[in-house]
């Protein structure tokens, strides 16, 4: 039996990527444990599909000035010696990494037990932890063709991002039913990122009034974000974080309003969804969702709308133009020939599991 470990997490992006490749990796033979934080995101993503799930010591480590820059390098250290106790018991014959802070120590931990592990960037631009992983990683998988240039030669591999296969079966019927709405209007999810949006959510609200008599709205707005004086509002249903749902509401959608996550983006160019994208801005971020979202632009795939046009004009002028417009996206999108990205990581980990053997003998 082949034993692989992932790790990833902090935010979602670095973990439905992970649940993506569970099945096929199941199905070329790895037992797969985790190796997460104590309590974050991917604690809870992961333990409801039964995969063993380890916890270790987690900080961020910043480039910008912040309290917590005394206390977090030392939980990172604390994470390295659990994340090395726990390799040593589990014995993986690889590591895949999606990156996020809590991998840094899990990667590098690793790297000392002579275990390969293969990272992967979702970004267009690598984020920095996975500039620390990069040096102790067997290969770096990417999505975009442009992140090469950053990446050690030799060690890069263009694999795409795998996407959870049960998200191209959703069901457009099941979609609407789920929110009590009907056939007769077109229909708009809005997705902010895993985390939810607040700029995104303040001006689909102030939308409603000029989008609701055209269109219906799934609003999925983040943890804690629902607002309950527009519960009740006929074509408008709010959900905070959507699991299983996601697939029958990305079918029901005629229309995507987003962050340009990488992940997500890739999600809706592999179900040709026309889209307006509203990338994170660099203040709150280092710019990675820009870039992916201008390369998406580019490729006639979405609607960019900057974070800082964004209003509820603005946002109804977009919706408008795309969805008049939404024939000339769909073609762009289907002319686009993705790579197998789940066939590529799990080939890549075999290869890993075979060098190690040969170097052991
Ligand atoms: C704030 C932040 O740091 N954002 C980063 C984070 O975004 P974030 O975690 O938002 O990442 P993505 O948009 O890439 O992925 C979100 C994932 O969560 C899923 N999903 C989302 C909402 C929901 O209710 N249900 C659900 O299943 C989406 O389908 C997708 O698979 O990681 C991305 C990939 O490295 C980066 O591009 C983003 O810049």
């Amino acid at each position: 039996m082949k034993k692989i470990v992932l790790t990833g997490g902090g935010t979602a992006g670095h973990v439905t990527p992970n649940i993506a490749l569970m099945p096929a990796l199941k199905k070329d033979g790895y037992q797969i444990s985790y190796i997460g934080s104590y309590d974050g995101i991917e604690r809870r993503l992961i333990e409801e599909l039964n995969v063993p799930y380890y916890g270790i010591s987690s900080g961020k480590l910043r480039r910008y000035f912040d309290v917590k820059n005394f206390t977090d390098p030392f939980k990172v250290v604390k994470g390295y010696f659990e994340a090395r106790k726990i390799l040593k018991k589990l014995k993986p014959d690889v590591i895949f990494s999606k990156g996020g802070f809590v991998s840094v120590p899990v990667v590098l931990a690793a790297k000392s037990c002579k275990i390969p592990a293969i990272i992967h960037e979702s970004d267009m631009t690598p984020g920095l932890a996975n500039k620390l992983a990069i040096p102790s990683a067997y290969k770096i998988c990417h999505n975009f063709p442009e992140t090469a240039d950053n990446l050690p030669e030799g060690k890069a591999v263009l694999s795409g991002s795998p996407i959870r296969q049960e998200l191209l079966t959703g069901n457009r019927f099941k979609g609407l039913q789920l929110c009590g709405f009907n056939d007769e209007k077109p229909v708009i999810l809005v997705i902010g990122g895993s985390l939810g949006a607040a700029a995104i959510n303040e001006a689909v609200r102030k939308a409603l009034p000029v989008l609701l008599p055209s269109y219906q709205i799934i609003h999925v707005c983040g943890k804690g974000k629902v607002d309950a004086a527009i519960k009740n509002c006929p074509g408008y249903i709010q959900f905070d974080y959507v699991k299983d749902e996601l697939s029958d509401l990305l079918a029901a959608a005629d229309l995507v309003i987003s962050r340009a996550g990488s992940n997500a983006i890739c999600e809706f160019l592999a179900l040709n969804k026309p889209n307006i994208l509203i990338p994170l801005p660099a203040g709150a971020s280092r710019g990675d969702q820009i870039l992916n979202a201008a390369s998406f632009e580019k490729q006639g795939f979405s609607y960019l709308l900057p974070e800082e046009m964004v209003t509820d004009e603005s946002l109804s002028k977009a919706v408008n133009e795309v969805f008049e417009n939404r024939e000339t996206y769909i073609q762009a999108m289907r002319s686009n020939t993705a790579s197998n990205a789940i066939d590529i990581i799990v080939n890549l980990c075999d290869e890993a599991v075979k060098s190690r053997k040969k170097r052991k003998k």
